[in-house]
């Protein structure tokens, strides 16, 4: 069996503070297959930027990864040197923010932005490299990319800076994209065509995506296999179809219930109450037990751990964290018998 393109085992990032230290993200593991599109999903603050910027050498002070493993084609490279690590990272990988106006370099054009690491990484001569920027443009679909290769980024519409930063991450070639909160400062529209950009990359180039959103609808558009994180770990994963239509994890029910079904199949949308806990102080029991409805007194005194469900052999394996999760099926159910009871 192949190792997979990217592995991430038992990672765990700590914020040191005043008073002791912020546990932000608390034992992820993940991996993403060759040409494989991967979200990794969970509301505000879960953890989910810091778990992709840890694995990229890229925490923003103080934070700091206390343990943990990433692998890149099965090979470790957790314990490399900074500038080694950071060419394996850069010869694999190519990174896409949420801002595409801090990202870019505001007096440089954007055509010699993207033409440079052929340039300086690939070796190839400045016609060379203008040529690749050229092609790059017309690859995330920017229209007259002659013209708009002289443009400064403030020149250019928000949908066509973040083109921009997806033409830069591909210069190098890389084999996966790391995409974080790339459409959110994007309205609908212009969401969606990034997106667009982003799924024709991995059916036509075989480029494979892991994309952090918050957003169940933004990486429900564009990847087939989803890691749901909630307080620091992942609480659920497997096939996009799979937690879609039958999520074992109440903290997915309730993100799918608390998103308006464009159909209008759903007929109460589902309100997550209260918040998250704090990732300050020790956590006993489920982390997402004080706003789960279906949470009975084990799950307050014991913390479940990240265990396979009823996956079918050699399917896409299904993990939940849930002590409750002999009774997925009857979720929708017990929802709408106490909603009814409550009235
Ligand atoms: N530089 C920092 N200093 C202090 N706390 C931080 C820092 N960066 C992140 N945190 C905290 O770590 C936790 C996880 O943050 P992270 O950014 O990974 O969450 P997220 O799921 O990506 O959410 P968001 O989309 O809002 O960034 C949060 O509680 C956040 O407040």
């Amino acid at each position: 069996m192949t190792a997979p393109l990217l592995e991430v085992r038992d990672l765990h990032v700590d914020i040191p503070m005043s008073h002791g230290r912020l546990h932000a993200v608390r034992g992820v593991s993940l991996s993403v297959g060759v040409a494989e599109s991967v979200g990794l999903v969970g509301e505000s603050g879960s953890g989910k930027s810091l778990t992709l910027r840890a694995l990229l050498g890229l925490l923003p002070r103080p934070a700091r990864i206390a343990s943990g493993t990433v692998l890149i084609d099965g090979e470790d490279v957790t314990g490399l040197p900074a500038k080694q690590l950071h060419r394996r990272l850069t010869d694999t990988m190519g990174m896409v923010f949420q801002d595409a106006l801090t990202a870019l370099n505001p007096v440089m054009r954007v055509g010699d932005q993207i033409a440079e690491a052929p340039l300086r990484k690939l070796g190839k001569s400045r016609s060379e490299a203008k040529a690749i920027a050229i092609d790059l443009m017309t690859e995330v679909g920017i229209p007259d990319p002659e013209r708009r290769y002289r443009l400064y980024p403030h020149e250019l519409s928000g949908g066509m800076r973040q083109r921009i930063c997806i033409a830069i991450a591909l210069s190098t070639k890389p084999r996966l994209i790391l995409a974080d909160e790339p459409t959110t400062a994007l309205d609908v529209t212009i969401q969606a065509q990034v997106l667009g950009v982003l799924r024709r990359l991995k059916q036509e180039e075989n480029v494979g995506l892991l994309l952090v959103s918050h957003d169940l609808a933004v990486v429900s558009q564009t990847c087939s296999r989803l890691y749901v994180m909630y307080a620091g770990k992942v609480v659920e994963s497997g096939t996009l179809l799979d937690l879609v239509t039958a999520p074992k994890h109440p903290y997915t029910f309730s993100l799918l219930r608390s998103v308006p079904d464009p159909d209008h199949r759903v007929a109460r949308l589902l309100t997550i109450h209260g918040q998250p806990p704090d990732l300050s102080e020790a956590i006993s029991g489920c982390s997402f037990a004080a706003r789960c409805p279906f949470a009975e007194e084990a799950c307050h005194q014991r913390e479940p751990v990240l265990a396979p469900v009823g996956s079918a052999p050699g399917a896409v394996i299904r993990e939940s964290a849930c002590l409750r999760v002999g009774t997925a099926e009857r979720w929708t159910e017990m929802v709408s018998e106490e909603t009814v009871s409550q009235q």
